[in-house]
C-alpha cells in the first residue's frame, strides 16, 4: 500500500483503519474497500480486526445473540476510536438506526442472487426428488420449498468454505449460497446454477456492502462518500425498508429486491419482494414501481401491501428453526433427526443464516476430523465447537468438465412487471420421506 498522503482532512492524521472481522469473506470484502478507498482518497488505509464475541465463544452462535454480535463489536470499536469505518455485508445490518454512526456509502452492488453449488454441476433443474439441498435461511428455505420440487432442505450453517464442503464431502447434493459472496472469494467458478429472481428473492440489500462511520467523523465520511453508488443505496434503501416496516429481522423469510425499471429517462425503480411460510406452503409476492428518489416510501407501501394479504404471519412464521422448517420435514445432515443442524461456522457468512435457530440446538454432525479448518478460513471457536464436516474450500471437484458456471448472466432486466401475485398457496411436496423443499436465505 502506498502512504501517499497520511492525514488530510480530519482524523488523527494517520491511516485510515478500517474495521474487519477475521473471517475470510469479511476480510475480502475489507480488502477491496481499502483499496478503493487508497485509490480514489490518496490515504492509507489498515485493517484492523475485530475480534468479536462470535469469534471467540464457543458456544452457539445463537446463544449469544445471533448474528448481531459481529455488527455489535465493530460498531463498539467505531464507537471507541478504536477504528474509524467498519464495512459491512448489508444484508445483515440490523434495519434499527444506530446511534452516532452513519451509513457512509453503499458501494456499488456485487450480484445479489443466490446460486447452487450442486455436485456434479448439478443445476436446480437437474436435482431429482428427495434430493438434499443445504441452506440455513428461512428464507431460501421457504422459498425452495415452494418450488414445489420434492428438494429435502437441510439446515446447515458456516462460512462459504465449511457449505461448500457438504457438497464437496459428498454429504449434500448441493447448497444454496449468495452470488457475491463467492463472487468476493474469487470462487465463483464453484457454482453451477443462478437462482432466477423469479423463483427465488435474494435477501433485502444481498450483494451490496455498507460502509459505516462515526457520525462526527467528516473526514471519514468524505473519504468514502467517492465509494457511493447512488443506484445501489435506492435499491438497498427500498429493500430495507420494506424489511423495516414488515418488522422482520434478518432471518425472516422474506426477500427482496429493487432493480431499475424500463421507463422514460431513467429514475424508476421496481420492487419486487416476497414473503413465505418455511415450510413454503404459502407464499405472498408483490411489486411496486416508483421514483428511485422514493425509494423507502416504494418499500413501505409494498410492506403495507404485503401486511395486508397476510405477511404478519408468516414473518413470525420465520423465527423457530425448529418448528416450521423442521416439521414440514426438513431434513439434516448425517442422518440427524429432523429439524437438526449442522452449525459449523458462524463466520462470515453466517449471518442471516442461522434464522431463529435458538429453539433449536445445534445437533452435533457427526464428529469427523479434528475443527482445523483451512488455513484461509480461520476457525471461529464457535465452528470448533461443532465438529466440522470436511472442509475443502477450494476443492474443483464439484465441477465436472463441461459444466460451466453459469452465473454469470447479470439480473434478468425488468422482469416482472408492477403485477402482484398475493397468496400462491403452493403445497409443499409431502413426500414419503417428509422433507422436501428448499430454502433462500436472507
Ligand atoms: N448469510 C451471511 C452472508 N452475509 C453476506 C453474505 C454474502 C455476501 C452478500 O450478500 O453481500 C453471506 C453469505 C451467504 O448468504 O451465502
Amino acid at each position: 500500500m502506498t502512504a501517499a498522503e497520511v492525514g488530510g482532512a480530519g482524523a488523527a492524521g494517520g491511516p485510515l483503519r478500517l474495521g474487519t472481522r477475521r473471517s475470510p469473506l469479511a476480510r475480502a470484502q475489507s480488502e477491496m474497500v481499502a483499496e478503493r478507498l487508497r485509490a480514489t482518497s490518496g490515504r492509507a488505509v489498515v485493517l484492523v480486526e475485530v475480534t468479536t464475541q462470535g469469534d471467540v465463544d464457543r458456544a452457539p452462535l445463537r446463544q449469544i445473540g445471533g448474528t448481531g454480535v459481529f455488527v455489535a463489536a465493530l460498531r463498539e470499536a467505531l464507537l471507541e476510536g478504536r477504528v474509524d469505518l467498519a464495512v459491512h455485508s448489508f444484508k445483515d445490518l440490523p434495519t434499527a438506526p444506530a446511534p452516532g454512526l452513519v451509513l457512509a456509502a453503499v458501494p456499488p452492488r456485487e450480484d445479489p442472487r443466490d446460486v447452487l453449488v450442486g455436485a456434479g454441476g448439478a443445476g436446480l433443474g437437474d436435482l431429482p426428488v428427495g434430493a438434499r439441498v443445504g441452506t440455513g435461511s428461512p428464507r431460501r428455505a421457504a422459498q425452495l420449498r415452494a418450488l414445489g420440487l420434492g428438494l429435502d432442505v437441510v439446515d446447515v450453517r458456516g462460512n462459504v468454505d465449511t457449505r461448500v464442503g457438504f457438497v464437496t464431502s459428498g454429504r449434500l447434493d448441493a447448497v444454496v449460497l449468495a452470488s457475491a459472496g463467492l463472487r468476493r472469494l474469487g470462487r465463483h467458478d464453484e457454482v453451477t446454477d443462478v437462482l432466477d429472481v423469479d423463483q427465488v428473492l435474494p435477501a433485502p440489500a444481498q450483494g451490496a456492502l455498507a460502509l459505516e462511520c462515526r457520525a462526527d467523523d467528516d473526514a471519514t465520511a468524505q473519504a468514502c462518500a467517492a465509494l457511493d453508488d447512488p443506484a445501489a443505496r435506492a435499491a438497498t434503501t427500498a429493500e430495507r425498508a420494506l424489511l423495516a416496516a414488515l418488522e422482520a429481522g434478518c432471518s425472516a423469510p422474506v426477500g427482496a429486491l429493487a432493480r431499475p425499471a424500463a421507463g422514460e429517462g431513467g429514475g424508476l425503480l421496481e420492487l419486487v419482494a416476497v414473503v413465505a411460510a418455511t415450510d413454503g406452503s404459502r407464499v405472498l409476492r408483490r411489486s411496486v414501481r416508483g421514483d428511485e428518489a422514493e425509494a423507502a416510501e416504494l418499500g413501505r407501501r409494498l410492506a403495507a401491501e404485503l401486511l395486508a394479504d397476510g405477511a404478519a404471519d408468516l414473518v413470525a412464521d420465520g423465527a423457530p428453526a425448529g418448528s416450521a422448517a423442521a416439521g414440514a420435514g426438513g431434513g439434516s445432515l448425517g442422518g440427524l433427526p429432523a429439524g437438526g443442524a449442522l452449525d459449523v461456522a458462524p463466520d462470515a457468512v453466517a449471518g442471516p443464516d442461522h434464522g431463529g435457530a435458538a429453539a433449536a440446538p445445534p445437533v452435533e454432525p457427526p464428529p469427523t476430523r479434528p475443527p482445523v479448518d483451512t488455513p484461509v478460513a480461520p476457525v471461529l471457536p464457535d465452528e470448533a465447537g461443532t465438529p466440522p464436516l470436511p472442509i475443502h474450500p477450494s476443492s474443483p471437484a464439484l465441477r465436472p468438465a463441461g459444466t460451466p458456471p453459469p452465473g454469470s448472466q447479470p439480473p434478468p432486466g425488468g422482469t416482472s412487471s408492477t403485477r402482484r401475485t398475493p397468496g400462491t398457496a403452493q403445497t409443499p411436496p409431502a413426500d414419503a420421506r417428509g422433507s422436501s423443499s428448499q430454502e433462500s436465505e436472507a
